[in-house]
């Protein structure tokens, strides 16, 4: 790594094996881990869930030696973890925690700068990757290096924790529960964060969850653990929804299976509708034209910016002579980068038959409706049929992702 690490230039993830790995705890008569065989690829978030107890921690903190193994063998891009020095060895390895895990009587930037400053980083060069590092994780640097970990919200303690796991450019990233303390709303911000991140950063990420969705949403693979660490399935979540290896991993899965797997689709996938618009400073008449011409007869105002601010119908220009303050406010926004999950939940959470979306600078984009959705699972549905039943190539034209047919959404405003 050179001096001028950005997260462009940054060192891509590398493959961990876990070669019958056993871990014994002294005074138990069980092992807590029962002899695990897996790969890890290179560049993949591999996700461990499995039931409260059943070592998925002992299982992760055994690749950083947190925890020793008592037989086995683990390599890391094809070094053998047992024969590096475990200080060395876990400075080369991120580590991210439930409730970050910072330490409290140092400031965000001393945080995040410990273990590039443990392997020697000059001032200027901890400064600036510190810097670096709170902008990737979308907190200010000039706002939040100088503040203490008590006076930050709970999510932007996860964010700092993940910048400090990622501050000395490792290859690989251990999470273990780290969004479990913090509320859903947030926990899907953070969830998508880490997407966005990984998307650029394509390290290696061994992540460990109680939570199914959250494995079916950010995993590329799930690793589902039995007691002692045994593997039930490890596969990738389209794979494990469609096709549960045992009653226990059916059991995780759950009865709506096929709901999750809105979880692996995004707004972005998905074709948008599209509404009226106009700006703030726009002519009414043309915008009632617009409505009465539109089968919905509801529209959106954006500002000077091209974001949504409220909604209008006919009704609402019968009387006015400007485009200002008229309207109801918009509620929930989707991003293109939330999944139809999230989408399914806002358009419960509005009660209405469409959602408005936005691109990644706040611009409106189009609009979401519950019947994507239902198309959506419709043609996952197919698909996995189809693959069930060594049936033909799939029709190309089929593609999932395209929306279908839509009925005009009801009132949106409401
Ligand atoms: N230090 C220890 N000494 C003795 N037994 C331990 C120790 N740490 C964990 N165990 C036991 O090993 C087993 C696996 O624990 P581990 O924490 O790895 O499970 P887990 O799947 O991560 O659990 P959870 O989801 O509840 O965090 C459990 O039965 C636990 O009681």
């Amino acid at each position: 790594m050179t001096d001028t690490a950005t997260p462009r230039d940054t060192a891509h993830g590398v493959e961990i094996v876990l070669d019958d790995v056993v871990k014994r705890y002294p005074g138990q008569d069980a092992a807590a881990v029962d002899g695990v065989s897996m790969t890890i690829p290179a560049g993949e978030t591999v996700v461990f869930v499995g039931p409260s107890g059943c070592g998925k921690t002992t299982t992760m903190r055994m690749i950083n030696r947190l925890i020793e193994p008592s037989s086995g063998r683990i390599t890391i891009g094809g070094r053998d973890a047992l024969s590096i020095d475990p200080d060395e060895l876990r400075r080369g390895i991120g580590y991210s925690i439930q409730q970050a895990g910072l330490f409290p009587h140092l400031t965000v930037a001393k945080n995040v700068g410990t273990v590039p400053g443990l392997i020697g980083w000059d001032r200027r060069r901890i400064a600036d990757r510190t810097d670096e590092m709170l902008d990737l994780v979308g907190l200010d640097p000039a706002t939040y290096r100088d503040r203490y970990p008590r006076q930050l919200s709970g999510g932007q303690q996860q964010r700092v924790g993940v910048a400090r796991a990622l501050a000395a450019d490792p290859p690989v990233l251990l999470m273990d529960e780290p969004f479990g303390a913090v509320d859903p709303i947030t926990r899907g911000l953070l969830q998508d964060e880490l997407m966005r991140l990984q998307s650029e950063l394509g390290k290696t990420i061994v992540f460990v969850t109680h939570d199914f969705n959250e494995a079916v949403k950010i995993g590329d693979r799930i690793a589902v653990l039995g007691s002692q660490s045994h593997i039930m399935q490890y596969d990738t979540p389209e794979a494990i929804l469609a096709n549960p290896a045992n009653e226990m991993v059916a059991g995780f899965v759950g009865a709506d299976a096929s709901l999750k797997q809105l979880t692996l689709s995004r707004v972005r996938d998905v074709r948008l509708l599209d509404c009226p618009t106009a700006h703030e400073d726009g002519s009414v008449n043309e915008m009632r034209r617009a409505l009465l011409a539109d089968s919905r007869q509801w529209g959106l105002i954006l500002d000077a910016r091209d974001r949504p601010v409220r909604w209008v119908s006919p009704a609402h220009l019968a009387t006015v002579d400007s485009l200002h303050d008229v309207g109801n406010p918009v509620g929930e926004i989707l991003s293109v980068q939330s999944t139809l999950q999230d989408a399914l939940e806002a358009l419960l959470a509005e009660s209405s038959a469409s959602t408005v979306v936005t691109g990644m600078r706040g611009e409106y984009v189009g609009l979401i409706t519950i019947d994507t959705l239902v198309e959506n699972l419709r043609q996952l549905r197919d698909d996995h049929a189809a693959d069930h039943h060594t049936a033909p190539a799939p029709d190309p034209t089929a593609a999932t992702g395209t929306g279908g047919a839509h009925r005009a959404p009801e009132d949106p405003a409401r």
